[in-house]
């Protein structure tokens, strides 16, 4: 049996200023793979202990660092764990996976998100699984705990997402490390564990309307920010006043967003936050001057400008004079030593596919 498909996923935004590990937006860059299954080429594939030759695009964000062994690298060994809570081993003989990534990594516009979305919708076709979106949002949420980015990736354009309280039980079955199921890129032994099925339901989620006047500026700085480093610095309590301060705000950014024409007066506020984006200032040189001296009153067309996702990006949504808002952004990182790209992207409202080719 020959079979070739493409898997396409978005980047996403992730937070929105209020949103903690709430909001996300599905974002105009792809993470694409071209997979073909052939038997007839398993020569080419049997030197990976799963049948699995990956290779990516050169210009690909990651070429030089992501791992290619298929065990080891974190879209293919997301499918193998897929594939493995169905007890099948490995991939069929003679797959070939070949990635193009233009999303960059550790930079907040959720990279990982979309390689495990890849991972799991490409172990859901290989091991002809015919899970929903609803299903494989499941197996996502067991390697990324956050919903925010999964979400965005996998169902596309601006959502709210959250986890719903798991039995002990549930816990338990969710608590397994990946570790303990995959082998260790080392090539350690192979458990020949069988993980169990995730909880159904994990993730419960609402796509919102979004104006699409509304575009989104990234402005991304040449440094990465593990999602682990930058989550390392919040802390684990807050008075009731902050969060307040971001319930009341997540509650009319959610709307203001979808309303024409768009209100600066109402999104640039509600945009703020004080759960996250104070305490990830240490990190990010010149985050707190950008976050509050950049204003619809400074910069016509700006509505609201926050962290993308754990950083180091900026986003910034505006309906007009993009190019002026990302190069004073640029240029007030630029007086910290710090180097931007930007890109100007609109929302992917459908998110995660698989089109056959
Ligand atoms: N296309 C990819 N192929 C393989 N591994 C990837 C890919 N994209 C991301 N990763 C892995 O995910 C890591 C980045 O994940 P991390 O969560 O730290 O940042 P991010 O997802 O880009 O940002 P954020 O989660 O804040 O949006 C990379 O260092 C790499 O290990
Ligand atoms: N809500 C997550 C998003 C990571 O992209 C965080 O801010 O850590």
């Amino acid at each position: 049996m020959t079979r070739s498909f493409k898997i396409t996923v978005p980047a996403s935004s992730a937070n929105i200023g209020p949103g903690y590990d709430v909001l996300g937006i599905g974002l105009s860059l792809f993470l694409e793979l071209e997979v073909s299954i052939d038997p007839k080429q398993a020569h080419e594939t049997n030197a990976d202990a799963n049948n699995c030759k990956l290779s990516y695009t050169p210009e690909s964000e990651g070429y030089d660092s992501v791992p290619l062994q298929s065990d080891a690298n974190l879209i293919t060994r997301t499918a193998l764990y897929v594939l493995r809570c169905n007890n099948i081993r490995s991939f069929p003989c003679g797959t070939k996976v070949r990635v193009h990534n233009p999303i960059p990594l550790g930079r907040g516009l959720g990279s990982s998100g979309a390689a495990v979305v890849a991972g799991v919708m490409l172990g859901c076709e290989v091991g002809k699984l015919n899970y929903s979106k609803q299903r494989m949002l499941d197996y996502c949420l067991m390697i990324e705990r956050h919903p925010d980015n999964i979400t965005a990736a996998m169902m596309g354009g601006f959502c709210g997402s959250f986890l719903r309280d798991l039995t002990p039980q549930e816990v338990e079955r969710r608590e397994i490390p990946l570790s303990e199921v995959l082998p260790e890129p080392s090539g350690g032994e192979d458990t020949g564990l069988i993980p169990p099925l995730p909880p159904t339901d994990i993730g419960r989620h609402v796509k919102y309307q979004w104006n699409p006047k509304i575009k989104c500026i990234a402005i991304i700085p040449a440094f990465e920010l593990s999602t682990a480093d930058s989550r390392g610095v919040l802390p684990k309590a807050y008075t009731t006043q902050d969060v307040v301060f971001n319930l009341q705000r997540l509650a009319v950014l959610t709307t203001a967003l979808t309303m024409d024409p768009p209100n600066p007066d109402l999104i640039y506020p509600a945009m703020q936050d004080r759960v996250h984006q104070p305490y990830r200032k240490t990190l990010i040189p010149g985050l707190t001057e950008i976050l509050s001296n950049l204003t619809p009153s400074t910069y016509p067309g700006l509505l609201g400008i926050c962290l993308s996702g754990a950083g180091p990006t900026i986003l910034a949504v505006a309906t007009d004079n993009f190019e002026d808002i990302a190069l004073e952004i640029i240029n007030r990182f630029a007086k910290k030593n710090v180097q931007c790209a930007w890109k100007l992207l609109e929302p992917a409202y459908e998110g995660a596919t698989v089109e056959e080719s």
